[in-house]
């Protein structure tokens, strides 16, 4: 057996308990035809849309366009899913809120069959505040604490995408390990300190030098890595060579110019990340061998 509790002051007290819910309690109906509108649309988050609910139980769509203009094709396909495999639908999209600027709403509904379509019971809330520490944390976990470029789980993260979108479609890539000569020498005649300032510098000037698409990471302790999409190895090598010499004029505070060396492999088609670093890293150590403050590519 189920039990209410019931309020005093009744339908009028449940009434204004609904009108001040953070966020929206809603029906939303899709006719055979595709039509949408929200028969049922109540909360205190009815009047931050912007649009009369009465509009909106006829149509939906002023509210559908205003969102975000990628998210809407999400939401359609979610709907549809949810719709075909009778399945709740869960997602979430960027909606324009009076007063608020662009927020990011979550859905929840739960679909059932109805007459003349699918009536799904549903709320949206307002998440923008966790959807930002989502991002906060994210950017913590893939970012060098010292330096503040990615780290070596951003790299490989990013490095497997690239990796199969150049296994797809043949676009060239290419991969750039730097790692700053005589590093311990700097720590040890100038303090660990200073040693960590340099990386930040080195990070900070790699960084100026690359694409927006590029991407700069910290292997681990004085070792970086540079990747760049749709780069030959031709390319990559130019870029090598003039981020050596920028370095070596840089002045980093300390009395003898730092340098770098730098290996380069281009990625060969089915190849895999590991294959293609191992490749870099053994130029790497080829440049060292050959004198340190150069850039050597793969044949
Ligand atoms: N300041 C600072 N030093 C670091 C950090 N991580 C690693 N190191 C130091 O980097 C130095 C690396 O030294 P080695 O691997 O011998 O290489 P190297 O002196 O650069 O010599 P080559 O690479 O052969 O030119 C070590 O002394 C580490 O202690 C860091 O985060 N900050």
């Amino acid at each position: 057996m189920t039990s209410t509790t019931v309020m005093p002051g009744g339908r009028d007290a449940d009434a204004t308990a609904i009108d001040r819910l953070p966020g929206v309690v809603f029906q939303l109906h899709r006719s055979h035809d595709g039509r949408l509108h929200f028969p049922f649309l109540a909360g205190g988050g009815v009047r931050l849309i912007g649009i009369a609910p009465e509009r909106l139980a006829e149509d939906a769509r002023p509210a559908l366009d205003r969102l975000v203009e990628e998210d809407y094709p999400r939401l359609m396909a979610a709907l549809e899913r949810s719709m075909r495999w009778k399945t709740p639908v869960s997602t979430r999209f960027r909606l324009p809120l009076k007063g608020r600027g662009v927020r990011w709403i979550a859905l929840r509904a739960q679909p059932t069959p109805a007459d003349d379509g699918v009536l799904w019971h549903g709320m949206l809330m307002d998440i923008s505040e966790q959807v930002a520490e989502e991002a906060r944390l994210r950017r913590l976990s893939d970012t060098d604490d010292l330096t503040g470029v990615a780290n070596r789980r951003r790299l490989m993260a990013r490095l497997e995408e690239a990796v199969s979108l150049s296994n797809r479609h043949a676009t060239p890539l290419s991969l750039m390990i730097l790692d700053i000569d005589h590093f311990k020498g700097i720590n040890d005649t100038h303090g660990h300190l200073q040693g960590d300032e340099v990386l930040r510098e080195v990070a900070r000037l790699c960084q100026a030098m690359l694409r927006e698409e590029d991407l700069v990471a910290r292997m681990g302790g004085e070792e970086f890595a540079l990747l760049l999409p749709l780069t030959p190895k031709r390319r990559a090598l130019t870029l090598a060579q003039r981020l050596c010499g920028a370095i070596a004029g840089h002045d980093f505070g300390v009395e003898r110019p730092i340098t770098v060396s730098i290996g380069i492999a281009e990625h060969r088609i089915g190849e895999g990340a590991r294959q293609l670093i191992a490749r870099a890293d053994h130029r790497l150590y080829a440049a060292k061998d050959d004198g340190r403050n150069r850039a050597l590519a793969d044949a």
